[in-house]
């Protein structure tokens, strides 16, 4: 089975098999390989259970950092060093004024988000499986179109997602 894996590739959003020793890659599997060897390639069950998914989704996010987060500095701060519970108080205090209305969501966003796109009310545009980190990307898909998420982690911090299409 020597070692190939399934991967997504982030331009088409679509997994495609890569082989970690040549690092050839190729759209269909492999040759010689049965469908039970595909299942059991590292990243099979993952990302070809998400096939399922939609192409793409469209999310807004207030993200607010805390010192563990992988970059703790935003537009609003230059050194971040509030703590992760205190990070989740804010947003849940956020979450409790914004009360589901997506108006109110893009207000607080734009004024409290640690992420560039406080800028666009915390709007992130369209993506595909594979691109956000997976705790935001599972979260995003897991709303309904106009739902508002619980408190959601990432290496980023923690965020409030709205899902917009
Ligand atoms: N496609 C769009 N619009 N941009 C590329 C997004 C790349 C992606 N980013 C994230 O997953 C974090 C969590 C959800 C949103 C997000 C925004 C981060 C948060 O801020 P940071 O931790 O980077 O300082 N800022 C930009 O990347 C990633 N794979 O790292």
């Amino acid at each position: 089975m020597s070692s190939w894996e399934v991967r997504i590739s982030s331009s088409r959003g679509v997994p495609y098999f890569y082989n970690t020793e040549t690092h050839e890659s190729m759209w269909e599997a492999p040759p010689g390989l049965t469908q039970d060897q595909i299942a059991s390639l590292p990243g099979a069950k993952q990302h070809l259970l998400n096939s399922d998914r939609p192409a793409q989704v469209r999310a807004s996010h207030l993200l607010v950092k805390h010192r563990g987060s992988r970059r703790p500095s935003s537009w609003k701060e230059a050194n971040i060093t509030r703590s992760k519970e205190e990070a989740i108080e804010m947003l849940n205090e956020y979450a409790s004024e914004i009360n589901g209305d997506p108006e109110k969501f893009a207000e607080l966003a734009s004024k409290y988000s640690d992420c560039s796109s406080h800028s666009n009310g915390g709007d992130l545009g369209f993506f595909k499986p594979g691109q956000m980190q997976k705790p935001f990307e599972d979260a995003t898909y897991a709303l309904k179109v106009g739902e508002i998420s619980d408190v959601i982690s990432t290496d980023s911090g923690v965020h409030l997602i709205l899902r917009t299409a």
